[in-house]
């Protein structure tokens, strides 16, 4: 019999704001806003860090050896695809994704009126409720680089069931 153990990993992404009239993109969804992130992809940081604490909890290569980084056909994906790629390698490895928790940092727009709607679309892609996927957002209290509102960054963390390895003999 395979015994399944849980896994944690960590990801992070941050992204700038575009200089040219972009959509901001925040956990597959289309937030209200003067500025967006730029980016090859949709520069969604925050599917970008969830896909990278499940890679990270699977022990796979992180989201650039997957989609690298300039390749054509990542040119303005949505990045739940990212985050449905990730969820894929892990069933194929006969594992599950359990739980996601993450944060925005964001000095603006105002975040928390769009949670529900992220963690819907993020449990989407994840195959699991909404109501196992976290979304929170905090200011940089003004301080550095995010606080001076030039991007948007985020964390994530995520634990999944994978079958234990064979002990090697
Ligand atoms: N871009 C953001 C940042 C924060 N919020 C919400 O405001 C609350 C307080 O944030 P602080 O950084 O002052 O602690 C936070 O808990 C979020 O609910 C937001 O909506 N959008
Ligand atoms: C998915 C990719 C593909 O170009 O998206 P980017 O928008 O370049 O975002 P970044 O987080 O800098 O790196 C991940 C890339 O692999």
């Amino acid at each position: 019999m395979n015994t399944m153990i849980a896994l944690t990993g960590l990801g992070y992404d941050i992204h700038r704001f575009a200089e040219a009239p972009r959509p901001l993109m925040l956990g597959g969804v289309h937030i209200p806003s003067a500025r967006g992130l730029d980016g090859h992809s949709d520069a969604d940081v925050l599917c970008h860090a969830v896909a990278d604490a499940l890679l990270g909890a699977a022990g796979l290569p992180d989201i650039g050896f997957w989609f690298p980084p300039g390749d054509p056909a990542c040119k303005d994906i949505s990045s739940l695809d990212i985050v449905a790629k990730a969820v894929s390698l892990i069933r194929e490895r006969g594992g599950r994704v359990v739980n996601v928790d993450s944060s925005l940092i964001a000095e603006a727009p105002r975040i928390s009126p769009y949670l529900e709607q992220m963690k819907n679309a993020l449990g989407s892609a994840l195959g699991i409720s909404a109501a196992r996927v976290g979304v929170k957002a905090t200011t940089n209290e003004q301080l550095g680089a995010l606080g001076r509102r030039e991007g948007i960054a985020a964390f994530a963390v995520a634990s999944i069931l994978m079958p234990e390895e064979e002990p090697q003999p």
